[in-house]
């Protein structure tokens, strides 16, 4: 370790011994020694990094200083329950931030638990009781993967704060001050001995069910009717100031239509029309330094050539974002160009009502009649699940097809791997986590569009889109863009080796476009696992995947970040050889998503139990 680490544990131990580490014998914990090669007391180490401290039991009696704990960043583990320890649980635990365990139970702490305990967003086990905390709860509910949380035996008071519940597995809040109503969310999934204890408290699982809210007080309703005449004049304002917008409104509308009426005159006399959607030049991948706002550009969408009707936009489902959006309010929003792909272009359009931006995907080129597009877009519509991103709007006409998305500015699984430097953490846990909801997302969508034959078509990492929601969940967007997979790795004698000669030609087709997808999701695994970018300049991955195993280097494979971060090599070859099945080059022996899914799922229940079995 550096010594400055040294320096802050020696100093770290001095409180927690309260000054008396002399009568701690062959301890170590002294800066002119190293914790990892100098084996201190309680301290694991991977490599030249503390990993974890574990002073269970140890008769210590100071306080925790995590000032200088937190020093040491690559801290994972801290275990000091069942000692004597007192006074305050400071802010700076946050600067932990790779905390996933921390055992203080059985001590004599006090004072509130800080508020910055939901910084640590790797936490996964916590374990504050029978302390004398008091004060409200901090707000937890960033902590996503949360598995315990223990703080049963203490003062606290107030409400019990709303959780992330998804793996949520061991929660007790038991005989502390806690009041107001359990929320069902927790009585969906604990008992009443989680809650036992707080009197005020009341609510499923709890027997005491919770009183009806009071009815107004005389006094609330008499200064209720003195307010009511403010309300009249102030509701009043608002009908007039709405009857104004309605005007406005209706006006806009009508000269909307004689406008479209022009253009539609214009059609019938020309053979074709152009309608520009403003963009920026497209100069390399970021377009945000490259912004030429107003430009009239060589994107264009044309009108089909008979140019008679052009075909209408369509909203889909009821998404608040794009309600009532018309094709020209979504052409006429400045648009920049994103990204180029094999088979089209994307946008990002900033539409004119406030705050909304929208990803366009435009194709071209896409042999596929508009009756049979519509159907398409409608099926994939009628399969929701919480990783897909949904189409909120197409246009189709026979030279091209644009798909409206809510625009996901955290980036995708890509940028997240390759682009953002070192600046965000993405650890082992967090890489499994991604790989396991993808998988899931995946094998849904095969199940529910197998009789239609409707695979992603373009699986890659570009296409799996970090949310926008706080916890960044992965999810996986231009599902089913694609009508025919176009691989490279898929090796052309796929077909033969899928045909069994009985199978018609679109169900070998379909079969063959699903099986595409598998081989796709197992380069995202290799991507994860190695951190290595795919078929990036003549490197093909996969390749050499294959020929560092076959000379018995796997872990040589891996990515660095993950060794030094102490992933278990047991569960990352695991993963490694789910990737390979995925990779098969013969189709047929590769496994289906569901088969993928659960395997995955498997790994990540092995590493939740070992997680658990670490302290
Ligand atoms: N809804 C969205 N929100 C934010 N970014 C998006 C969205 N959809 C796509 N992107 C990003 O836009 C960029 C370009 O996407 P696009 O799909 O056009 O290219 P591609 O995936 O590289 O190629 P392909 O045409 O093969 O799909 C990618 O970096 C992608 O992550």
């Amino acid at each position: 370790e550096t010594e400055e680490v040294r320096r802050a544990l020696e100093a770290f131990m001095e409180k927690l011994s309260s000054g008396d580490i002399r009568n701690r014998g062959n301890w170590g914990w002294n800066s002119a020694s190293d914790p990892c090669d100098d084996n201190w007391k309680g301290i694991e180490c991977v490599g030249d990094s503390v990993r974890k401290i574990r002073l269970k039991n140890s008769n210590l009696t100071g306080v925790l200083d995590a000032s200088l704990l937190c020093v040491t960043s690559s801290l994972f583990v801290l275990s000091l329950e069942n000692n004597n320890l007192s006074g305050e649980l400071s802010e700076e635990i946050s600067n932990c931030r790779r905390l996933r365990h921390l055992y203080l139970q059985e001590n004599n702490f006090s004072g509130k638990l800080p508020v910055t305990l939901s910084k640590l967003s790797s936490l996964k086990r916590i374990d504050v009781s029978n302390n004398k905390f008091l004060g409200q709860f901090p707000e937890m509910s960033r902590v996503t993967g949360l598995l315990t949380f223990r703080a049963q035996f203490n003062e606290l008071s107030g409400e019990v704060p709303s959780f992330d519940f998804s793996s949520l597995q061991e929660f007790n809040v038991s005989y502390n001050y806690l009041s107001g109503q359990i929320s069902p969310d927790f009585s969906k999934k604990f008992d009443a001995s989680s809650f036992f204890g707080n009197p005020a408290l009341c609510g499923l699982p709890l027997p005491n069910a919770c009183p009806n809210l009071p009815s107004p007080s005389p006094a609330i309703q008499q200064d209720h009717k003195g307010s009511s005449a403010k309300q009249y004049v102030i509701y009043t304002g608002y009908g007039i100031l709405c009857l104004i917008v309605f005007f406005l409104f209706a006006l806009r509308i009508v000269t909307i239509k004689k406008k479209k009426k022009a253009v539609q005159n214009k059609d019938k006399t020309s053979s074709s029309s152009t309608i520009s959607i403003t963009t920026s030049k497209y100069s390399g991948k970021s377009s945000e330094s490259s912004k030429i706002r107003g430009d009239r550009s060589e994107y264009s969408i044309i009108t089909s050539p008979e140019g008679a009707t052009a075909s209408p936009f369509m909203i889909l489902g009821n998404n608040q974002l794009i309600s009532e959006l018309s094709f020209e309010e979504l052409l006429s929003a400045p648009a920049d160009l994103i990204g180029r792909g094999k088979h089209g272009s994307t946008y990002k359009v900033t539409l004119s009502r406030e705050g909304v931006i929208v990803a366009v995907k435009r194709i071209k080129d896409w042999g596929i009649s508009r009756v049979e597009f519509e159907k398409r877009i409608q099926k994939i519509d009628q399969v929701k699940h919480g990783n897909v991103l949904p189409v909120l709007g197409y246009y189709c006409s026979k030279a091209e097809k644009l798909l409206v998305y809510e625009y996901q500015q955290n980036g995708s699984l890509f940028s997240l791997l390759h682009e953002s430097g070192k600046s965000e953490i993405f650890d082992w846990e967090r890489r499994l986590d991604m790989a396991a909801s993808i998988a899931d997302a995946l094998a849904f969508m095969h199940e529910r569009l197998d009789d239609e034959g409707i695979s992603h078509g373009n699986l890659k990492a570009s296409n799996i889109l970090l949310l926008n929601n706080s916890m960044n969940n992965p999810c996986i967007s231009e599902y089913g863009l694609i009508a025919v997979a176009n691989y490279d790795q898929v090796q052309s004698s796929e077909a033969e080796n899928v045909n069994d000669g009985n199978s018609s030609d679109r169900n070998i087709d379909s079969r063959n476009a699903f099986k595409a997808d598998i081989y796709g999701y197992g380069v995202i695994l290799l991507e994860l696992l190695t951190g290595k970018v795919v078929q990036n300049v003549g490197f093909d991955l996969a390749r050499w995947v294959h020929s560092v195993i076959r000379e018995e280097w796997t872990a040589e494979v891996f990515d660095q970040k993950l060794i030094a971060d102490g992933a278990s090599e047991k569960r990352m070859v695991n993963l490694l050889q789910v990737a390979l099945k995925c990779l098969d080059s013969f189709a047929d022996a590769r496994p289906n998503m569901r088969e993928v899914a659960i395997m995955i799922n498997c790994i990540k229940e092995d590493e939740a139990v070992s997680e658990g079995s670490d302290v």
